[in-house]
């Protein structure tokens, strides 16, 4: 056998013998980024929220962000918090990111499905899961945990059997790399 042959040979058996690769992101992980990337075309200066809705075939159904109705100009409309005029704070305003989630489905209801946010619920969004029938909830934040909103969110999730769980993340980060070098990554024959 000559060095051709043999380099050949060797590349074959590489290839029969190639494994999955294990670093791929979970569904958890997953549906989290996918949150947190719909975040990222948030205009609120100040806490940017996404939410992803899952139904149990793992099928993403809606996606949804923090950001102005339909129509209102989000150049016009005010991003303050705290201003003499509840008028011209963003608050009276700004739809939220499980409302815009669940309004955008792509799918006939969202029946049974789980909702992933970065943000525990405010107690107007707890009432449109509730009603819109998903039945799971996965945040990451409970920052506002002591507010009366959220605490109503809780009550209203218990008495719904909304189940309501923490994501503890494995991994601090997942980063999105445009710049490949596919040549690199899967060199062409
Ligand atoms: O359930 C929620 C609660 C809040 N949001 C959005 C609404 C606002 O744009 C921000 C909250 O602003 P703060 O400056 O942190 O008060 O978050 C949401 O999308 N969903
Ligand atoms: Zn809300």
């Amino acid at each position: 056998m000559d060095l051709t042959e043999n380099i050949a040979n060797i590349s074959l058996h590489e290839e029969q013998t190639a494994k999955k690769r294990n670093d791929y992101i979970d569904w958890q992980e997953y549906f989290m980024a996918v949150a947190f990337l719909a975040a990222k075309r948030s205009k609120d200066p100040k806490t940017q929220v996404g939410a992803c809705i899952v139904n149990n075939d793992n099928k993403i159904v809606g996606i949804g962000y923090n950001g102005m109705p339909i129509g209102c100009n989000d150049d016009d409309f005010p991003w303050g918090k705290n201003t003499p005029s509840p008028l011209d704070s963003k608050y009276l305003y700004v739809c939220h990111a499980e409302m815009n989630a669940i309004l955008n489905k792509n799918s006939a209801d969202v029946k049974d499905c789980t909702i992933y946010v970065g943000l525990f619920p405010c107690n107007e969004c707890a009432k449109m899961i509730i009603q819109s029938g998903i039945k799971k909830v996965v945040y990451l934040s409970d920052k506002n945990a002591h507010r009366p909103e959220y605490i109503a969110s809780k009550k209203m999730f218990n008495a719904s059997n909304i189940i309501y769980k923490q994501y503890k993340p494995r991994i601090s980060k997942i980063e999105i790399n445009f710049d490949i070098d596919w040549d690199l990554v899967s060199p062409t024959k």
